[in-house]
């Protein structure tokens, strides 16, 4: 498999001496929607970081899209959408101009905008259906606007590899469900979504593979496999309430079977019959 992310004992440490990441090891093939969970500290951001060529590799070996991370960054092929954190929204940038950064890329050196550029933009904004707001400056909209902008972003960039940190922070229902939908569509055009998770209960609903990571990487695989109370247990032991429900405290006739929920009081993540339900079933 030449496509998708590739991760093969990949190190990394910050220039402080912590080792954040060691001897991990992942794939992620070309159209899907993965979610990568830990508890806070696990190395989900520093992996991201790697990915984007912003930490040396210490060790091992990264591949995206079949090159090397470089090669990858150069063809504008890996776009990110930061926390809502990591941005200065006190900046005073137009919505419209955030996005033509994706196509920076794509530009030459003066970067001057031509129209194949604009157009891009323009259709960026209605696919994420925020074309109403794109001469506001970015402070000025909702939390679940201003991701949209950075997918909006993305999508303008052509990105093959998207990395989504924390999309669902600070994001109503209505929102949350339109994002899920764009990341699905994004998936049947092939491309890689990584996103970063502390939202256990929904990555059923929308995530087809899970990276679970804990200063390496524990499991990957199909959602199916990977996200069973098992690895979560080994992944947020401790961190996560774990509680077992069954007997008379959950039937009232002689039905045997019981119900593992998981949860960190946001969204309950429940097991029925080992299995993680989604919420269409
Ligand atoms: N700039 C830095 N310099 C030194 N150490 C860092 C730096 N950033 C993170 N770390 C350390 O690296 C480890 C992994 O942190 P990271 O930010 O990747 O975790 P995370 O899984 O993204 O956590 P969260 O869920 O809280 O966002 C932690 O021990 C953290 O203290």
């Amino acid at each position: 498999m030449s496509n998708g992310i590739h991760v093969q004992n990949l190190t990394v440490a910050y220039r402080n001496g912590v080792t954040a990441l060691r001897d991990a090891s992942f794939t992620v093939p070309e159209g899907s929607v993965t979610a990568l969970v830990g508890i806070n500290g696990a190395g989900k951001s520093t992996l991201f970081k790697a990915l984007m060529g912003l930490l040396p590799h210490a060790s091992g070996q990264v591949r995206i899209m079949g090159g090397t991370v470089e090669q990858a960054l150069a063809k504008n092929l890996v776009a990110y959408v930061p926390q809502a954190e990591e941005v200065d929204w006190t900046f005073p940038v137009l919505v419209e101009d955030v996005v033509m950064m994706g196509r920076y890329g794509h530009m030459g050196f003066f970067r001057r905008p031509r129209p194949i550029d604009r157009q891009a933009v323009d259709a960026a904004l209605a696919r994420v259906n925020i074309a109403d707001f794109r001469r506001r400056q970015i402070g000025e909209l909702s939390g679940g606007q201003k991701k949209r902008v950075f997918l909006a972003r993305a999508i303008a960039q052509e990105a093959r590899v998207i990395l989504l940190d924390e999309p669902f922070t600070g994001v109503d229902v209505q929102t949350e469900q339109a994002i899920i939908a764009l990341l699905k569509d994004m998936r049947d055009e092939g491309r890689v979504m990584l996103v970063s998770t502390h939202d256990l209960g929904s990555v059923p609903e929308y995530c087809d593979r899970v990276v679970m990571v804990k200063g390496t990487v524990l499991a990957h695989g199909p959602t199916e496999t990977t996200f069973t109370p098992e690895n979560l247990r080994h992944a947020f032991g401790g961190v996560l309430r774990h509680f077992v429900l069954g007997g008379a405290a959950l039937h009232d006739d002689a039905d045997q079977r019981a119900v593992d929920v998981f949860t960190d009081d946001e969204r309950p993540l429940v097991f029925y019959d080992q299995r993680p339900r989604r919420k269409d079933e």
